[in-house]
C-alpha cells in the first residue's frame, strides 16, 4: 500500500452525471486542498455530452464552488481535468482514450497508475470492464483499479453474473465495490470504539447487552429518482448495503490484525451466521411500509404514489424495519433491530447499544422503572458518542439516580467537519487500501439475507404499512420490539 501522494489517473465513466457533480469533483478537490495528494494526478471524465475539456473544467468548477464554503486555486485545480466523449458501448473508442491517457501518464508522472471510476448505470459495468481489459487500458506498468458504484445487482443472481463479468476483466483484489457508509468517520470509528477501549469490549456479548438498534432515517422523499427506486425499495437500497454492513461492523469479532482481509473476513462470518428468515416467516421479523401524504415544519408532502415516475398502485416499500438474530456464540438470543425509511421525522443516522439491566437497583424506589445504559454512536448529522449512565443529580434530596450523559463529539472537538465520505474511499483506493469496500462474499451474503425477504413481498406475503410523511414510521416497527419488551429509542 502506498502511503503518501499516490500518484494516478482518475477516469471518471458518467463524468457528467449527478454523482461526479454531487460528490466525486468535490472530493478530489478536497484531496488536493488538505495535500493528501499533490501534483502527479489528472481526471479523464468519460460520458456521451459532446463537451469540450474547457466545457467539462467549467462545469468541475461550479460543482466545487456549490459545494464549498471556500474555493481556492481552482484554476490549477481544473486544469489537471480532461473531457473525452464516447459512447462506453463502442469499443473502438477505448483506444483513443488510451492513447490520452498514455499521454496524460507522461504529463503527470503518474507511472500507469490508473483508476476506472464508474459512475453510471450497473447495465454498463461488465462492458465497460471488458473493454478496458480487451483494448489494453489495464496493460500498464502501474496498477489498474476499478471502482464500482452501487446497486450490485438486483438480487443475487444478477450480482453472480456482473461478478463474472466484472471478474473477466479485473482480479477481486483490483476492484473496489463502493458502499459510501463505510467512508463515513463514524462508521469507521465503530472498530476502534470497539477495539480501543478496555470499558466496552469485555461487556460487547450477549451477558451485557440486552439489544442494538440501527437506525438511518431521512426526511428525503425519493426526489427525482423514482424511476430507479421503484425497481430497488428501501430493502435493495439501503438494507442490503449500508444497513448489514453497519450490522456487521458491530457484531464481528475482533480482527487478529487490521488488514483489509483480516477484517473482512470477520464480517464474512458474521453475515453467514445471520439467521435466514423465510419467505413464510418474512413478517414475524420485517416491517415494510411506505409514505403517505403529510407534513413537517409546516410543508406539505405528497404521498409515495404521487412523486414522478411511480406506480399509482406502487407497492415498493419506502420503509423497511427488522429484526436481526445472529447465531453464534456471542450473539445468541440479542436482537439487532434495523430501520430505515424516506419522508420520515428527520435527518439521523444512530446506532443505540442498549445494555442489559443490573440484577437489583438500590437506589429506585419499589416499582418504578430503571432506565437501561445505552451507549449512542451518532453517525450522523453530528458525530460523536453518548454514554447514558444513572447517576444522583446534586438537586435532587430523594438519593435517587437519574440518567446522565457523557457526550463525546467529533465535531465538538476537531472544531472542523470531518471529511466527506467519497474523500476518504477515493484516497483509499489511490492508496490500495480496500478495507472500507465491500468484497464480493459480503455482497453475496448480503443478498442471499435479503433475498427471500423481497420474494415474499413480491407474493404479497405481508402487508405493506404506511405511515404519514414527517412521521417515525409505520405503528407496525414499533410492535416489532414491543413484542420482545423493547422500545425503539428516540434518535432526534
Ligand atoms: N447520484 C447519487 O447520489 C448516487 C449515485 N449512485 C450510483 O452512481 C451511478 C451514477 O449515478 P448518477 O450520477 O446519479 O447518474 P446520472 O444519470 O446522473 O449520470 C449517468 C452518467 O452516465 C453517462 N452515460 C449514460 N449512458 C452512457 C453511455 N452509453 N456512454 C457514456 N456515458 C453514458 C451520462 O452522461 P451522458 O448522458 O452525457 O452520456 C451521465 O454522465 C449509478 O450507478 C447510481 O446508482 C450511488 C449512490 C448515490
Ligand atoms: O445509498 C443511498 O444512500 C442515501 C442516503 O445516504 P446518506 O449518506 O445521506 O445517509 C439514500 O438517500 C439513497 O436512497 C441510497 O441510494
Amino acid at each position: 500500500m502506498t502511503q503518501e501522494h499516490p500518484k494516478s489517473i482518475i477516469v471518471i465513466f458518467g463524468a457528467t452525471g449527478d454523482l461526479a457533480k454531487r460528490k466525486l469533483f468535490p472530493s478530489i478537490y478536497r484531496l488536493v486542498q488538505n495535500e493528501k495528494i499533490g501534483k502527479n494526478f489528472a481526471v479523464v471524465g468519460v460520458a456521451r455530452r459532446p463537451w469540450t475539456t474547457d466545457e467539462f473544467r467549467s462545469n468541475v468548477s461550479d460543482s466545487i464552488q456549490s459545494s464549498m464554503k471556500e474555493s481556492k486555486d481552482l484554476e490549477e485545480f481544473t486544469s489537471h481535468f480532461y473531457y473525452h466523449p464516447f459512447d462506453v458501448t463502442n469499443p473502438s473508442s477505448y483506444l483513443e482514450l488510451n492513447g490520452l491517457l498514455t499521454e496524460l501518464d507522461g504529463t503527470y508522472q503518474t507511472e500507469g497508475n490508473r483508476i476506472f471510476y464508474l459512475a453510471m448505470a450497473p447495465e454498463f459495468f461488465g462492458t465497460i470492464a471488458q473493454n478496458l481489459k480487451k483494448e489494453g487500458l489495464t496493460d500498464t506498468n502501474g496498477w489498474s483499479r476499478l471502482v464500482i458504484e452501487k446497486p450490485f445487482g438486483h438480487d443475487l443472481p444478477s450480482a453472480r453474473k456482473l461478478n463474472q463479468e466484472i471478474r473477466e476483466a479485473f482480479n477481486e483484489n483490483q476492484i473496489y465495490r463502493i458502499d459510501h457508509y463505510l467512508g463515513k468517520e463514524m462508521v469507521q470509528n465503530i472498530e476502534v470504539i470497539r477495539f480501543a477501549n478496555a470499558l466496552f469490549e469485555p461487556l460487547w456479548n450477549n451477558r451485557y447487552i440486552s439489544n442494538i438498534q440501527v437506525t438511518s432515517s431521512e426526511i428525503l422523499g425519493v426526489e427525482d429518482r423514482g424511476r430507479y427506486y421503484e425497481n430497488s425499495g428501501a430493502l435493495r437500497d439501503m438494507v442490503q448495503n449500508h444497513m448489514l454492513q453497519m450490522v456487521a461492523l458491530l457484531a464481528m469479532e475482533p480482527p487478529i490484525k487490521l488488514t483489509t482481509d483480516e477484517i473482512r473476513s470477520e464480517k464474512v462470518k458474521v453475515l453467514r451466521a445471520l439467521r435466514a428468515v423465510a419467505e413464510d416467516e418474512v413478517s414475524q421479523y420485517f416491517i415494510r411500509g411506505q409514505y403517505g401524504a403529510g407534513q413537517l415544519e409546516d410543508k406539505q408532502l405528497v404521498a409515495y404514489r404521487d412523486e414522478n415516475n411511480v406506480d399509482d398502485n406502487s407497492q415498493t416499500e419506502t420503509y423497511v424495519a427488522g429484526k436481526l438474530l445472529i447465531d453464534n456464540f456471542r450473539w445468541a438470543g440479542v436482537p439487532f433491530y434495523i430501520r430505515t425509511g424516506k419522508r420520515m421525522a428527520a435527518k439521523s443516522t444512530k446506532i443505540v447499544v442498549q445494555f442489559k439491566d443490573i440484577p437489583m437497583n438500590l437506589y429506585y424506589k419499589k416499582g418504578e422503572t430503571v432506565p437501561p445504559n445505552l451507549l449512542i454512536i451518532h453517525i450522523q448529522p453530528e458525530e460523536g458518542i453518548t454514554l447514558q449512565l444513572n447517576a444522583k443529580k446534586d438537586e435532587d434530596e430523594s438519593g435517587i439516580s437519574k440518567p446522565v450523559k457523557l457526550d463525546l463529539s467529533n465535531n465538538f472537538l476537531d472544531g472542523i467537519n470531518t471529511p466527506e465520505a467519497y474523500e476518504k474511499l477515493i484516497y483509499d483506493c489511490m492508496r490500495g487500501d480496500a478495507t472500507n469496500f465491500t468484497h464480493w462474499d459480503e455482497v453475496a451474503l448480503s443478498w442471499s439475507f435479503v433475498d427471500p425477504i423481497s420474494e415474499a413481498w413480491t407474493k404479497g406475503k405481508a402487508a405493506l404499512a404506511s405511515y404519514p410523511s414527517g412521521s417515525m414510521g409505520p405503528k407496525e416497527a414499533d410492535d416489532l420490539l414491543k413484542e420482545d419488551g423493547n422500545q425503539w429509542w428516540p434518535v432526534n
